[in-house]
Parts: structure tokens; C-alpha cells; sequence
């Protein structure tokens, strides 16, 4: 087993920020939620240290969250963030008390100078360096044996430290790319106080995760939901890599699938892996199951049912197969669920997660549910895979089904956006950006407008274009195209596509946006 750092998350927007900078200091790390975390836990996943989250709670509310009893006497290196500095502050006989100079944003904070390995090999123009607080509370009183390592003007314990026990706090977030220093903060945790070696890599991570798919999988049958995505190819990859012909792909045709697609995918897989592959059109299924929705949650859930339907319909015909393999990753889950219970909120059910039904006849084998997508695509180069595969924009399962909001879905209308979606992406490979660019589609919207063409009166669709930049969809912000790009594609779309007479190009980031529209 690797070595690990736990994260225990009290709900805060940029909890998976820390795992991100911690897996970058090559050290691999969950987050679990609070109320989920007990010494018993603690001591199963054994981490070799633990960063407490930050999160929306205030420590002086009655019945606000805090970390685990007898976690700080486990004798494990802690670090606390924001909330969590306060709780562990609060913990352990200190005191937090609401503040009257909240601080959002860009702060200084000013460094004593006394020897701290946090700070080590951080250079600090004059006392002060730039960091980004996110808090309204402050930590008043420091708990016996901490000292104070640095202030800001609205926290006068901004970084503490217990040396002996190797408990430290921050009041600032580190891991966001707003604190410079953040990213070396953290490394210096994991590896000068935690006292890690690094060694997380994608190779370990392949060799570790094809031991564990033998021993979950023994010499039981493995059916892998195939779309031709990225995730679902190194898994298949992966798999096929493990356990050889007891897996057998399934790529399910919903009719929700972009311009030539299905051959697209099929062929590809055939010609370069010798992996038994299943092609299922299943576009009248799905079609029939969707007659009429609209709502984006029920469309999802739907659509992971009938998956799973096509998925056991599948198994059954190649003699029975206990186990259900899908490309779900980290985002996916944190989305889709938030760790049940857990202390943040849904997004979006994710059809491959929040969107599974309750009952499932086959065990579910997801090798990559703890990675983002940067880490997969890593994954998939250490596998061999073709970097055209590697490097495709994300798809998501339900397709076009959740491209066009607010109306219900025809085949009328998932050809009208098919196509404008197809000229889009055949200008953005035109021009040289496919590469550049995280993630690019078309939205057919719900509503008509006047135009006129070629003197007469026309009624038709309007069209959003979306694309992003993104390192793992978590976060994102919209692609800055040359204008002359878009009129060329507008152009294009509204000539080329009858029903179209008007495009629009979306430029809501991630935050306060989704990347899809639903
Ligand atoms: N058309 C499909 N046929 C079979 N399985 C699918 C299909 N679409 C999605 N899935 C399953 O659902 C999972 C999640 O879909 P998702 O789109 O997130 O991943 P992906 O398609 O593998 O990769 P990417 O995110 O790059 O599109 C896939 O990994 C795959 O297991
Ligand atoms: O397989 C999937 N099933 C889904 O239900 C789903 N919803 C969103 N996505 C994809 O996830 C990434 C983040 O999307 P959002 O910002 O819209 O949540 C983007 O890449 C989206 O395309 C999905 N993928
Ligand atoms: N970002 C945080 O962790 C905030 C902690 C607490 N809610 C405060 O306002 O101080
Ligand atoms: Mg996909």
C-alpha cells in the first residue's frame, strides 16, 4: 500500500484542490467527510498524517462539525485549514470567537521569521507574502504548546505550530493557486513533517491497481461500459491488462451519440486492441424511456437505469457476468453525491453514479473512481494508449440528451444540434485549437427567434456554443476565440443546419456556471 494522507472534509468549495496539490507532491490522499471519520477508520485507511478541510460552518455555532475524538492523540502529524485550524484550535483548549474584520480574498500575511518546517525554503520579500482567506471566525487563543508562526491583519494567528506534536494550522487556504506559496506549504507537510517519500506515480498506480482488479475480480466475468471517452478506455485498457478475455466491452449506442460516432468509436477499438467488443444500438430504448422529460436530475437517473438494463442484458448474453466495469472518476463522485450525508451539496447526479438504480445484480469495478482527469490521461500514456484517444474532450454518457434543455427530445431535434455540434468541432479542428481547448459542444436552446433569410421571414432555433479550459472539470472558464472564429462558425451553422437562424457563444466560467447547461 502506498503511502497516504487523509483528508477529512468539512465541506468546503476547494477541498479537492488539497488532494490535487498533495497527489502532486506524488502522495497519494482521500478526502473523507467528517461525519464519516472515527479513530477505527482513521486507523483502517492508515495515513501517515491528516489535514482537517476548511468549511462554511462556524466553530461557536451549537453542534457544528469537528474532527473525530482521539484523533489528536493518535500521535499522526495534523495540518488545519481555515475551519479546520479553528476546530483543531477549538479542540484542543484554545478559543475562536466570530470576528468583526472578515477577510475574503487577497491578504498579507506577515511571517515572524522563527524557524517553522511549514515555511521551509520559502522566500518571503520584506516580512510579507501574499495569501487568500476565506473566513469570517478568527482563532483568538492558541491552545498550549502552539506558537505563532505568522499573523494577517485579521488573523493574529494566521499560522501556528506544536512542533513537538507536529500539529500545525493555517488560517489561509494554501491550496488554492491564489496563495503562491501554498503549493510548497503543502509539499513541505507531506514530505519535511509528514515525513513522506513521494513516490505516488501513475506507474505504482497501475501496478497497484491491476493487483487489486485480479483480486477483487478472481475468475468471475467482467462486462465494461465502453463510450470510446477517455475514462472508459484506459480502464478497458487496464482491465484487459488484468484479467484478459474475462472482460468483455460493451458500447451502448443511446442515440444521444455526436455525428458518426458509433462507427467511429467501434472501429477505432477494433483495429487497435484485441478486446471482445459488444455493439448495442439502443437508440429506440432510450428514446421510448425519455418521451416527454425535460428535468435534467430525472433525464440522468433515467438514463443510468437504462444503462444498467442494457448493461445486464448484455451479461446475460455472454453466459452471466458478475461484475460491472465503468470510467468513473473522482469529479464524478464528488458531484454526483458529495459522500451521502456528506457535508457538501449535489451538483448533478452523475448518470454513472447518482444516477445508478438502487439494485444492482453485478458488483461495480471503477479503478479510476479516485483519480481526476489530468491523472487518467497520465494513466493512459503509461498504458500506451493513442494520444488522440488520450487527448479527447470529454463526452459525457447522456449525450445530446442534456444539450437541449427545456424541450423534450425528437429525433428531430437531436439531429438539428448533431449537426451544428459536428461543423463547430470540425472548425475547431480546422483551425488548429482541438488541443487547446478542455471541452467544446453545441446547445440547442429552447427558444425560436426571427431571422431573415434570403428575403424571407424565418422562425427558428437559436444555438449556444460552449467551450472551456480546464485542468480536471472541476473548475473551468470559457475558451477566448478570436471573433472572426465564432462568425465563421455561426455562419456555417446557420447555412448549413435548417432549424438554426441563430448562434450565441457562453462565456460563464466554472464557478458560478456548470460546463454542461444541465
Ligand atoms: N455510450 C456508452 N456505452 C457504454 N458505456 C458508456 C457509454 N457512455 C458512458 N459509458 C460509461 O459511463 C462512464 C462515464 O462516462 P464518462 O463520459 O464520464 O466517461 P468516458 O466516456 O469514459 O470518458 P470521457 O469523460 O472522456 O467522455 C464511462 O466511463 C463508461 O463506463
Ligand atoms: O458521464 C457523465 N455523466 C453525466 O451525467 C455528466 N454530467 C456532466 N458530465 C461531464 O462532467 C464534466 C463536468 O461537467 P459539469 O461542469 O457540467 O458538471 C464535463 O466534462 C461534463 O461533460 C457528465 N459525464
Ligand atoms: N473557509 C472556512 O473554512 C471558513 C471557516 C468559518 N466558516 C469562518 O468563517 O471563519
Ligand atoms: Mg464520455
Amino acid at each position: 500500500m502506498s503511502e497516504r494522507i487523509l483528508i477529512v472534509d468539512f465541506g468546503s468549495q476547494v477541498t479537492q484542490l488539497i488532494a490535487r496539490r498533495v497527489r502532486e507532491a506524488g502522495v497519494y490522499c482521500e478526502i473523507h467527510p467528517f461525519n464519516r471519520v472515527s479513530v477505527d477508520s482513521i486507523r483502517a485507511f492508515g495515513p501517515k498524517g491528516v489535514i482537517l478541510s476548511g468549511g462554511p460552518a462556524s466553530v461557536a455555532d451549537f453542534g457544528s462539525p469537528r474532527a473525530p475524538d482521539g484523533l489528536f492523540e493518535m500521535g499522526l502529524p495534523i495540518l488545519g485549514i481555515c475551519y479546520g485550524q479553528q476546530t483543531m484550535c477549538e479542540q484542543l483548549g484554545g478559543k475562536v470567537e466570530p470576528g468583526d474584520h472578515r477577510e475574503f480574498g487577497r491578504a498579507m500575511l506577515k511571517v515572524s521569521g522563527e524557524p517553522c518546517a511549514l515555511f521551509d525554503g520559502i522566500a518571503v520579500k520584506g516580512d510579507e507574502v501574499q495569501v487568500w482567506m476565506s473566513h469570517g471566525d478568527r482563532v483568538t487563543a492558541i491552545p498550549a504548546g502552539f506558537k505563532v508562526v505568522a499573523t494577517s491583519e485579521g488573523a493574529p494567528f494566521a499560522a501556528i505550530a506544536n512542533a513537538d506534536k507536529r500539529f500545525y494550522g493555517v488560517q489561509f487556504h494554501p491550496e488554492v493557486v491564489h496563495t503562491p506559496i501554498g503549493k510548497q506549504l503543502l509539499s513541505n507537510f507531506v514530505h519535511k513533517i509528514v515525513g513522506c517519500a513521494g513516490d505516488w506515480t501513475m506507474k505504482a498506480f497501475r501496478a497497484q491497481e491491476i493487483a487489486k482488479v485480479r483480486e477483487q475480480v478472481g475468475k468471475g466475468r467482467v462486462i465494461c461500459g465502453l463510450s470510446g471517452g477517455v475514462d472508459s478506455s484506459v480502464v478497458a485498457a487496464l482491465l484487459h491488462e488484468a484479467i484478459g478475455d474475462q472482460l468483455t466491452c460493451v458500447f451502448v449506442d443511446t442515440g444521444f451519440m455526436r455525428s458518426g460516432e458509433s462507427e467511429q468509436v467501434v472501429s477505432v477499438f477494433r483495429d487497435r486492441f484485441n478486446i471482445k467488443l459488444v455493439h448495442k444500438d439502443a437508440s429506440a430504448l432510450f428514446l421510448d424511456k425519455l418521451a416527454g422529460l425535460t428535468d435534467p436530475e430525472r433525464k440522468r437517473k433515467i438514463i443510468g437505469a437504462t444503462f444498467i438494463d442494457v448493461f445486464e442484458e448484455e451479461a446475460r448474453a455472454v453466459g452471466g457476468a458478475d461484475f460491472l466495469a465503468q470510467g468513473t472518476l473522482y469529479p464524478d463522485v464528488i458531484e454526483s453525491v458529495s459522500f451521502t450525508g456528506g457535508p457538501s451539496v449535489t451538483i448533478k447526479s452523475h448518470h454513472n453514479v447518482g444516477g445508478l438504480p438502487e439494485r444492482m445484480n453485478m458488483k461495480l469495478v471503477e479503478p479510476l473512481r479516485e483519480l481526476f482527469k489530468d491523472e487518467v490521461r497520465a494513466l493512459g500514456r503509461e498504458l500506451g494508449l493513442p494520444a488522440d484517444m488520450v487527448g479527447r474532450h470529454p463526452f459525457p454518457g447522456p449525450g445530446l440528451a442534456i444539450r437541449i434543455p427545456g424541450q423534450p427530445l425528437t429525433r428531430e431535434n437531436l439531429d438539428i444540434l448533431r449537426k451544428a455540434d459536428a461543423i463547430y468541432l470540425e472548425e475547431i479542428r480546422k483551425a488548429g485549437l482541438y488541443d487547446e481547448i478542455w471541452q467544446a459542444f453545441a446547445v440547442l436552446l429552447p427558444v425560436r427567434t426571427v431571422g431573415v433569410m434570403g428575403d424571407s421571414r424565418s422562425y427558428d432555433y437559436a444555438c449556444a456554443l460552449r467551450a472551456v479550459t480546464s485542468t480536471d472539470g472541476m473548475t473551468a472558464d470559457f475558451y477566448p476565440f478570436d471573433m472572426a472564429f465564432i462568425g465563421r462558425v455561426a455562419n456555417r451553422i446557420i447555412n448549413e443546419v435548417k432549424g438554426i437562424n441563430r448562434v450565441t457563444y457562453d462565456v460563464t466560467s466554472k464557478p458560478p456556471g456548470t460546463i454542461e447547461w444541465e
